[in-house]
């Protein structure tokens, strides 16, 4: 029997039981829930990363859905216990959804929902600081000037990169690759060399259709191709096996000794211990890194390394973003709860976040939709 698990409540008298496994930004999420009469269980459990045992608490004997945080480990075990207490819901709160087990959710017929498109633009301006905070070596001036090392201007200190004309490399040219990519080249006017395995429109051919040129852009046969030629390189692919260990020692070998890498994708798309090594090896070589192999973890030596910048996994932490992605993930849980259609484009969830008028009678956006069976919105 698990131990039970600190709640607040919101319309206790609910028909439909949905919980929310952390307190999410903002309120909307709430009210949108308890609006359609939905009994809203928050856990308030102060420890960060609840065990499968918590989250089988917190479902108890009867659930209609569940939203949950990329943390958790959602498989066989969480969908069979969500599935006998009569739920057939569940949204991360995440566009990633490398912690579910999608063919344990089909076996239970249990819709998982995600969020995308909400936070494209702010995971790419994040990667974007981490490029600049890398070339421009801020986080280390920072501390030298808080360290009281600071004598006067010196023709040597902090001597870093230019990014203008030189080549910007995205791995993995989906969303929010391609908004990196956008603001890389017209913000610095950086070439692009791009490699995404199924991608082949991305926007480069944007620039080309509009009549314009200001930089170069191709797209690599190889993910080796943009290793040698790119001066940045920044990792956007989802996290599978296709992905796991990407970038590892030999690859780290024939990227440029200067090169700057960033990671805002998942930590194992690295692997982390040949990171630390290169790192070590080579010291003009840079990373910029929000995402770890085994969070909340880094690999031994990464902290001591002065060629990286570290932040903890906040790539989207901007309030507009994260209220939004607790929208999305309620919207997905409700309306596969109210026997809602999906909603025909997950690139384009627009008309969830409005604020000033009520979401469309769907769900934002369900990754087993098809597995599932389930209708598509006509709206
Ligand atoms: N650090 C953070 O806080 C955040 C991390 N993410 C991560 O970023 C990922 C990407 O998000 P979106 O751009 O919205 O997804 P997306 O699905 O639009 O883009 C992913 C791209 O990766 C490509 N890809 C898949 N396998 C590949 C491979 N082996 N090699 C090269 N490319 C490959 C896909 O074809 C696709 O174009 C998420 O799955 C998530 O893991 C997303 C948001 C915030
Ligand atoms: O959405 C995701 O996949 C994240 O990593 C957090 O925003």
């Amino acid at each position: 029997m698990a131990k039970p698990v600190q709640i607040e409540v919101w319309n206790p008298n609910g028909k439909y039981r949905v919980v929310s496994t952390k307190s999410m930004p903002g309120t909307r999420w709430i009210n949108l829930l308890i609006q359609q009469d939905c009994r809203l269980e928050i856990c308030t459990e102060k420890k960060t990363i609840l065990s499968v045992d918590d989250i089988l608490a917190l479902i108890g004997d009867r659930c209609d859905g569940v939203i949950g945080q990329l943390t958790e480990d959602w498989g066989e075990t969480l969908f069979s216990g969500l599935s006998k207490a009569g739920g057939k819901a569940f949204s991360n709160m995440a566009v990633g959804y490398n912690n579910v087990d999608v063919e344990a959710a089909n076996k239970y017929g249990v819709a998982v929902g995600n969020t995308p498109g909400v936070l494209t633009e702010t995971t790419a301006e994040l990667a974007a600081s981490l490029s600049l905070a890398a070339a421009r070596r801020i986080v280390e001036a920072d501390e030298f000037m808080r360290n009281g090392k600071y004598e006067g201007w010196l023709p040597h200190l902090f001597v870093g990169n230019l990014l203008k004309g030189q080549t910007v490399g995205v791995i993995g040219a989906g969303r929010i690759g391609s908004a990196y990519a956008r603001m890389m080249v017209e913000g610095f006017k950086m070439n692009l060399i791009y490699y995404d395995l199924y991608q082949s429109t991305p926007y480069g051919q944007f620039l080309k259709a509009n009549g314009e040129q200001p930089v170069t852009w191709k797209r690599a046969s190889s993910m080796e191709e943009v290793l040698q030629e790119a001066d940045v390189i920044s990792l956007h692919p989802i996290l599978d096996k296709t992905t796991y260990h990407l970038v590892n020692k030999e690859r780290l070998a024939i990227m440029k000794k200067e090169a700057i890498l960033v990671n805002c994708s998942r930590g194992p798309v690295i692997d982390e211990v040949a990171l630390v090594e290169h790192l070590r090896e080579n010291p003009m070589f840079r990373v910029g890194l929000d995402v770890f192999e085994d969070e909340p973890y880094m690999k031994p030596g990464l902290a001591d390394m002065k060629n990286a910048v570290v932040v903890p996994h906040i790539a989207s932490a901007s309030k507009w973003t994260r209220e939004g992605m607790a929208t999305l993930a309620a919207l997905n849980v409700l309306g596969k709860i109210k026997g809602y259609p999906v909603w025909g484009n997950p690139n384009d969830v627009d008309a969830f976040l409005n604020e000033n008028s009520p979401p469309p009678a769907a769900c934002p956006s369900i990754v087993n939709s098809k597995a599932l069976g389930l209708p598509v919105s006509k709206l």
